[in-house]
Parts: structure tokens; sequence; C-alpha cells
């Protein structure tokens, strides 16, 4: 699966664990690319009804939604993102490449059936990203290539996501310039420091929160940084 247009050489933002209408309606308007709604096991958890209608106010405001899994059923993953339109299918468990494969050709499959449900100034097909948990080491992800979008490295952790520590960045030296998603425990402190790693895209999350909410000024001053406001 290519990258699409949406993709240029600067790296973008997203906030993930979105999980009720006031965090989505406070951070709407910031210059935040995407938003995360988290389906699997987690504190941030949210169900296909919510998460339609903060994609439906993402979208409004020209902003893309991705939908985070941890080992689902393929089949589930398909009817979620028939009822919420979310653009991005995120799998944050162990899924296989087989796996990947067949939820390519079931998403190709609803996108036939339901292209003429043509999102405005987005592309209609729903892409993949594969995380991969990672410490010190980068694994071999060759064979996902054909089916994602992205590799997301997140730090591997007590929890699937979430976890709020960082991997040793170093590793991802070796990588193309703008080919990857970093996630894990970022923050004020250390987002200046992850740009310089040259990602496609930053994945905030607990960093953000106060009293288990995203916090608008802590996203801000990060949104600051990244887009160099
Ligand atoms: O955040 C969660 O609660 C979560 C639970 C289960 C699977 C994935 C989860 N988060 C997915 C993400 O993409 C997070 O942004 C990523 O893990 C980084 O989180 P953090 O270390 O808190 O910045």
């Amino acid at each position: 699966m290519a990258t699409d247009d949406f993709t240029e050489n600067t790296t973008k933002l997203k906030v993930c664990g979105i999980r009720s209408i006031t965090e989505i309606n406070e951070l709407k308007t910031l210059d935040i690319d995407y938003f995360g709604c988290i389906f699997a096991e987690s504190q941030r958890q949210v169900d296909s009804e919510l998460a339609a209608k903060i994609t439906r106010i993402a979208h409004r405001h020209g902003k893309r939604t991705v939908g985070v899994f941890v080992n689902a059923m393929i089949e589930n993953i398909v009817k979620i993102v028939e009822e919420t339109d979310i653009d991005i299918v995120q799998l944050h468990g162990d899924e296989s490449v087989e796996y990947c494969m067949e939820l390519t050709q079931k998403l190709e499959k609803l996108y036939e059936k339901n292209c003429f449900r043509k999102r405005k100034n987005f592309p209609a097909k729903t892409k993949l990203w594969k995380v991969f948990g990672v410490t010190d080491e980068l694994p071999n992800i060759a064979d996902y290539k054909p089916y994602i979008e992205y590799p997301l490295f997140d730090a591997k952790g007590e929890n699937r996501g979430g976890n709020g520590i960082v991997f040793d960045w170093d590793i991802l030296k070796k990588l193309e310039k703008h080919s990857f998603v970093l996630a894990g425990g970022l923050s004020i402190e250390n987002i200046q420091k992850a740009l310089d790693y040259k990602p496609a895209i930053l994945d905030i999350n607990s960093k953000v929160e106060v009293n288990n909410r995203k916090n608008k000024k802590l996203v801000e001053n990060i949104v600051n940084l990244v887009k160099k406001k």
C-alpha cells in the first residue's frame, strides 16, 4: 500500500486515546493531523458509536481518525470501519503478515461496496499502520511493507500501549526519513529530540493528560514545537 498524497516531507502529529466529545471539541481546531480512538481494552477505550461521533467532528475539521486494535477479529475491524468511517487501522497486537493481507483484502471489498461514499478531501481507502513494540533493536518488518502505510514503533512495556516510556531512539537512525510513526512517552521534554529522528508522524498520548483526559495546553505546547509556531 503506497503512502498517499497527504504525506509531505514534514512531521505530522497524532493525538491518541480521545475518549470524549469534550476532548475532541477542545482539540479539533489545533494543528493536529490525526486523532486516535482506542477500541482495544484500555482506560481510553471507546465504542463505535462514540468513535463515529469523534470521527465526524474530526473530518469536519480536516483531520483523520485512527482506530487502535489489539488482536481483534478481522470481521470486527471491518464492521467498525464501516460504522465509524475511521481512516486508518492501527494494529497494536501480535498481528501477522497473513492477518494484514487478509484485512487489506476485506477492507478493499468494503471500499468497493462503499466507494460512492467518498470522504471529502481524503482518499477513501482505509490504511493500515502496524505497531512494533521495541526496546533497543529494530524488528524485521520487510514482509509487512506491502500491506501497511507505516510501521509504528512504540516502547515495549507492561501494557500494549500508553506506557508513557521511551525506547532507544538511536535504532531509528537506520530508517529512511519520514517512513515511520514514533510513539512512546512523548512529552514536551523530549519532542524536539524526537523530531531530529525525522518521523513521518509523532504520536502523543499519556504525557499530555491531566486527570485522565487530554489537556489542551499540554497538547498545544507540543503542536507549537512540532509545527514550529
Ligand atoms: O493508550 C492506550 O491506552 C493503549 C492501550 C492499548 C493499546 C494501545 C494503546 N495506545 C496506543 C497508542 O498509539 C499510544 O499513543 C502509544 O502507545 C504511546 O502512548 P504513550 O506512551 O502514553 O505516549
